[in-house]
């Protein structure tokens, strides 16, 4: 089936030869056509230009989009969307002056969730994450990275995966999926840290493998959780089995997680709230995406990702949610776009860029996802009536979205 959308008030990100990322001063450049068309068959875009080269086209359904704007999907990188109950408590708690720190060590924290997954059954769970999906195709997001994290047990990790993979084939956004297990020392290991990681790398890494059901691999490297050393553990055993590093560093210290990943061309490093200058020079000249996640920051009043120190050093940087019942009950890329721009400075090109094509890349997804491209998913938003993309991050706390389509079909 052939759509053809004209009278596109300007259309964003649009890209001739396809390209892995933007970094530094090319995040400033976000490529544009003004008064365009669009055409998609079934799930792919198959054209576009401006309206005056527009050929008399035989097509099964046209749209005018009278005037509004139109852009790619949503590109979230880092989220924990599939998890049971909630932390609203825990919310109160912060509010009356514990810090994360000190949730975590009365019991509550991942270790809450993991306790509440574990007593979840899996079509439960499965029920419970996708409204979360559907909610987040609705603001926009056209893929998604999901991790497991919240299982910590080798039956709970992998219904937590296997549920990722079930919303996966149930929903049209592409949805990629992440191994977590190293992401608390549950309690009964609480003075064994080697034996947990002993069962997530021998019991349970092989069957997350054997059964496909995870592309990356993760750990929370952070003080009071787990060591460079553990994690570069980790990675070896990870990369044993094809499976490829994303990782939660740097969000409360920097203890030189950044420098021991890159060396297992992890594909991204996320959080990212506290770096030292040698941290940003580490990751200069290498395929590894930075990932920020300002609605973390936001929601637990923690510094934000230096994105203009670490842009203006030329490297590139990505925008995610990290939607998760803690730090992040959000999954609005609205706001994390809005967010940036606020709070960490970002142009909205730059915000734009880094929620879309740079994106998509640290997930894998540069061929498909991120930009407007021939060849490319037919993902895309159109607005409401706004003056100028600017209004997208303007609009804090609201989106500006009229209608969302993936793969080619209006959701
Ligand atoms: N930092 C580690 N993991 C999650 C939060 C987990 C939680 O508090 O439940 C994050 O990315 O923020
Ligand atoms: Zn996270």
């Amino acid at each position: 089936m052939k759509i053809l959308i004209t009278n596109i008030q300007e259309l964003l990100q649009v890209e001739k030869t396809p390209k892995l990322f933007v970094s530094g001063k090319q995040m400033k450049i976000l490529p544009t056509i003004k008064n365009a068309f669009l055409l998609i068959e079934d799930s792919i875009i198959i054209d576009f230009g401006e309206m005056i080269f527009l050929e008399d086209l035989k097509v099964d359904k046209r749209i005018d989009a009278k005037r509004k704007i139109i852009l790619p999907t949503w590109c979230d990188s880092h989220t924990h969307i599939v998890y049971a109950g909630h932390r609203e408590q825990e919310f109160i708690d912060k509010i009356n002056g514990l810090t994360y720190e000190e949730i975590a060590n009365k019991g509550g924290g991942i270790l809450n969730s993991a306790k509440e997954l574990q007593n979840t059954s899996e079509d439960e769970l499965y029920n419970q994450s996708s409204k979360r999906i559907e909610e987040v195709m609705k603001l926009g997001t056209g893929a998604v990275e999901i991790k497991s994290g919240y299982g910590l047990t080798k039956k709970a990790e992998l219904k937590m995966l296997r549920v990722i993979k079930r919303l996966d084939k149930n929903y049209p956004i592409t949805i990629k999926s992440t191994f977590l297990g190293a992401h608390a020392l549950p309690t009964e290991f609480k003075n064994n840290k080697k034996a947990y990681l002993d069962l997530v790398i021998n019991e349970i890494l092989p069957i997350v493998a054997k059964e496909k059901l995870a592309e990356f691999i993760d750990i929370f490297c952070e003080t009071g959780y787990f060591s460079v050393e553990d994690t570069e553990r980790i990675l070896k055993a990870g990369n044993k089995f094809g499976l490829i590093p994303k990782i939660h560093v740097n969000q409360f210290t920097a203890i030189g997680g950044i420098q021991a990943v890159i060396k297992y061309n992890a594909l991204s490093v996320d959080h990212l709230e506290e770096m030292r200058a040698i941290d940003i020079e580490c990751l200069k000249g290498t395929k590894t995406m930075p990932v920020a996640l300002p609605s973390c920051s936001y929601f637990l009043s923690i510094p934000y990702t230096p994105a203009r120190k670490m842009i203006d050093a030329g490297l590139p940087l990505a925008l995610a949610t990290d939607y998760n019942p803690g730090s992040t009950p959000s999954g609005n890329m609205n706001f994390v776009v809005s967010t940036a721009c606020i709070k960490m400075k970002m142009t909205p090109e730059e915000a734009i860029n880094a929620a879309t094509i740079n994106g998509a890349y640290a997930m894998n997804l540069h061929k498909t996802h991120g930009t407007i491209c021939i060849g490319k998913k037919a993902n895309f938003i159109i607005t409401k009536e706004i003056p100028s993309y600017n209004f997208i991050p303007y609009s804090f706390g609201n989106h500006q979205i009229d209608k969302v389509f993936i793969e080619g079909k209006e959701i």
